[in-house]
């Protein structure tokens, strides 16, 4: 198969022809993908998903090109079972050379059992909502931040990255709508904790492009773009739209999840990321070369689908079928170049 470097020698996509203009750039940015399918993909997953085959689904995504890929979490085993084989998981990996493989961590006892597992990043996790972090983290919103400081004073000693997600940025299944400046002020607690970025999460995807556009003008007035990632939930559909509204104001990390996997076992309601495989069709469409090949990707989608017996919730995977094997006839499409 052609390399990604070689097609897109081959292939001059064009700079978006659509309604798009990122602001300040002449073209199209860089993208910064964060795979988060081994572990929000599949932590609400009721068939449990042996070590070995989540450590085969996350060589595959890093075999199609993705150089984030959340691996696993470190929470208690009692509250989510699917995650409970993390040190297994994070001690088996085949690490590619210049894959990150961060791990998800609720406390300082999940840090110190993954810090036994040569980890370089944690991702700290409080909610946006008091209604979200009883039920996800069984304390308030202020007990998860003091012990999420605790988790990111340790890691930063110990010379780690740090990623903060807040959880219900715009909507809470308990709470309802959620003020903006909420999210601001919980986005500065966790940059001053020693995060690198914070990730905005649409835990139960109710968000558009208005409500990100609401959201992100309150947060851009305490950071700057490079310190943010979008994280949206497809439940309604509105995934790439606000992907879409949320690039417009300069950020440059996307979280997704491979074949649109994904859910919170304690957000009702809440269904899967925006899948890995619409993104990046979307970004080729976009000028965007992620260097990352479609087709493997489709078949690391297909590959954990397979497994859970259940259809790809991708539109760009099921719409492939089977008739593309080329990873530059997608990108042809993508770019409308057909
Ligand atoms: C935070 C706790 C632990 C509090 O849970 P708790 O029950 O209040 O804690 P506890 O300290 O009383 O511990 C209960 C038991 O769990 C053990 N325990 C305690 N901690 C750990 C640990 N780290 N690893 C292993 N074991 C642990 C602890 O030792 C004890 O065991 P026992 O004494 O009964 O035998 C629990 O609520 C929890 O694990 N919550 C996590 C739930 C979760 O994983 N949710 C999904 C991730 S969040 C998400 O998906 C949203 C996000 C990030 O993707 C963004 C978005 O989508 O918007």
């Amino acid at each position: 198969m052609q390399s990604i470097r070689n097609v897109s020698k081959s292939f001059t996509l064009p700079i978006p022809r659509i309604c798009i203009k990122f602001r300040g750039l002449s073209s199209a940015p860089e993208i910064r993908i964060y795979e988060v399918g081994p572990r929000d993909g599949l932590q609400n997953e009721s068939k449990f998903v042996p070590t070995e085959h989540k450590i085969e689904l996350i060589n595959k995504l890093a075999a199609a090109g993705l150089k984030n890929i959340e691996s696993a979490s470190f929470v208690s085993p009692k509250w989510v079972k699917q995650m409970s084989d993390g040190s297994e998981v994070m001690k088996n990996l085949k690490r590619v050379p210049g894959v990150n493989y961060p791990v998800l961590i609720p406390n300082l006892k999940g840090y110190h059992i993954a810090k036994q597992c040569n980890i370089e990043e944690v991702a700290i996790f409080p909610a946006g909502s008091e209604g979200f972090s009883q039920k996800n983290l069984n304390c308030s919103v202020e007990e998860g931040l003091a012990r999420f400081q605790e988790v990111a004073e340790q890691a930063v000693k110990d010379g780690l990255r740090v990623r903060g997600y807040i959880s219900c940025i715009v909507g809470c299944p308990y709470d309802g709508p959620i003020s903006p400046s909420v999210i601001a002020k919980i986005t500065e607690r966790l940059l001053a904790m020693g995060c690198y970025e914070v990730s905005l999460g649409d835990t139960i995807g109710v968000g558009t492009a208005g409500s990100v556009r609401r959201l992100l003008t309150e947060v851009l007035k305490v950071t700057t773009p490079d310190k943010l990632a979008l994280h949206f939930h497809d439940t309604y559909g509105q995934g790439l739209s606000n992907l879409l509204a949320g690039l417009d104001f300069g950020i440059k990390t996307v979280d997704s999840s491979i074949s649109g996997l994904g859910g919170c076992p304690y957000a009702r309601g809440a269904s899967g990321n925006l899948a890995t495989e619409d993104l990046v069709y979307f970004l080729y469409g976009l000028g965007v070369n992620t260097h990352i090949d479609l087709v493997k990707l489709v078949e690391a989608g297909r590959f954990i689908s397979n497994y859970l017996g259940k259809p790809t919730e991708s539109k760009v995977n099921r719409a492939l079928g089977d008739r593309f094997k080329d990873h530059k006839d997608i990108v042809r499409i993508a770019a409308c170049d057909v």
